[in-house]
């Protein structure tokens, strides 16, 4: 058997563990079932007075008991905060609270935040440790696989504002990542799709040997398959974790992960935020980036056909919204990689190497038409 191929024991036990490299601010992500229960997994962590557990309408009836009581033998006080669910709630009115509830709470300088949820949970409350008393600690529980693969490793936080994704916020990296595979068994499908966009996302940046491996295994992986997903989430995390350690804080380098993203962004914010997951977003605007990097010549036709392939097989969609042309340029001008007016894609430069480059207009215009619906 290949070692690509998967073999369908049964469900394993086993933990992996990924190294975040950054110094002083080194941390661990878990990967593995039963974690949350398992006092293991919190082992070496501050034994701190209080610690708040964020997390949302949704996902702490499913959750927050677990980790709450075992939390309680390390914590005296254990709150929960119980946010508004949705990408739509990624504002001011969720991060205040979290401000509300700690100051409540009247938790101090040593306590610590958990996020129980998504990205968007995780996000927030990565911004909210960042700005507590100027900053405190906060450990990230992701439970969509999106988050598990993506937005709880590498430390960007922060919320959105009507006019871009992302615009307000903060690097401020985790104490760990507790990842827990069982989570994902009460994720719906639709949102287990919108995390593979990510994971499809490493292959073209940087790893074509998981690309061909995703290819092979992508129906293994919408079936859950234990092994499959082991895989997927360590490689996703290695490699994220690679990028961040070359470039925390994005001078360059780091702003591969943000393939797609460019137009995938617009279609999140010109369709008002949840329209579109994040993932479909990803998902689509990483076809349009590969359409654009054709049509620059850095990469041929047949290699984003596959990638167009891969992206339709994980159940995602490749046609953006008709938002019309002038309103997708209007929305990318507002990207957080522009610079003096000038929008920057991340673009593939041969199949698994990126870049940043600026593209002309008429190119994109080109590939906006060729990429969405009429
Ligand atoms: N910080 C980063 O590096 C980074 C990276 C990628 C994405 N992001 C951000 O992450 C967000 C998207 O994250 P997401 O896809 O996790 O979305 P999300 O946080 O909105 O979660 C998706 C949905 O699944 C529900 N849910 C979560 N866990 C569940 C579970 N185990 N069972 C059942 N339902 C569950 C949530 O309540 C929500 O309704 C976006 O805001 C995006 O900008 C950040
Ligand atoms: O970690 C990163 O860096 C990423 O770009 C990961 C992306 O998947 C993620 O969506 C991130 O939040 C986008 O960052 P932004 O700076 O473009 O808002
Ligand atoms: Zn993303």
């Amino acid at each position: 058997m290949s070692p690509l191929d998967i073999d369908p024991t049964p469900q394993s036990s086993a933990r992996e563990r990924v190294r975040l490299d950054l110094g002083p601010q080194s941390y661990d992500v878990l990967i593995g079932r039963g974690l949350l229960e398992d006092p293991a997994s919190w082992e070496g962590l501050p034994n701190s007075a209080t610690a708040l557990v964020v997390s949302n309408t949704t996902v702490a009836p499913l959750y927050a008991a677990r980790l709450e009581a075992v939390l309680r033998a390390r914590h005296r006080q254990v709150l929960r905060l119980e946010l508004p669910d949705g990408e739509s709630h990624k504002d001011w009115a969720s991060l205040n609270l979290v401000f509300d509830a700690l100051l409540a709470g009247q938790a101090d300088r040593k306590t610590v935040l958990y996020a129980l949820g998504g990205g968007v949970v995780g996000d927030m409350t990565g911004f909210a440790a960042a700005c507590y008393m100027r900053g405190v600690a906060f450990v990230q529980v992701p439970t969509t696989l999106l988050a598990q693969v993506d937005s709880s490793v590498g430390g960007k936080t922060g919320i959105n504002h009507p006019l871009g994704k992302n615009m307000v916020g903060a690097f401020h990296q985790p104490l760990r990542v507790v990842a827990d595979l069982d989570t994902l068994a009460s994720l719906p499908p639709r949102e287990f799709s919108a995390g593979l966009a990510e994971i499809i996302k490493y292959g073209p940046i940087a790893d074509m040997v998981f690309f061909d491996w995703l290819e092979a295994n992508i129906d293994a992986l919408l079936a859950h398959d234990d092994r499959a997903l082991r895989h997927a989430i360590r490689r996703s995390c290695e490699i994220k974790a690679q990028v961040v350690q070359l470039d925390e804080r994005e001078s360059g380098l780091r702003a591969i992960l943000n393939f797609g993203h460019t137009f995938g962004h617009a279609i999140e914010a010109g369709l008002g935020y949840g329209e579109w997951l994040h993932g479909e977003a990803v998902g689509c605007g990483m076809v349009m980036a590969g359409e654009l990097s054709v049509r620059l010549g850095l990469v041929e036709a047949g290699f984003v056909e596959r990638l167009r392939r891969l992206v339709q097989r994980a159940r995602l969609p490749t046609i953006g919204p008709a938002l019309g042309t002038r309103r997708y340029m209007e929305l990318m001008q507002v990207d957080k990689k522009a610079e003096a007016g000038e929008v920057r894609f991340v673009v593939i430069d041969g199949p698994g190497r990126a870049r940043m480059a600026p593209a002309p207009q008429a190119l994109v215009a080109e590939v906006l038409t060729a990429c969405t619906a009429p």
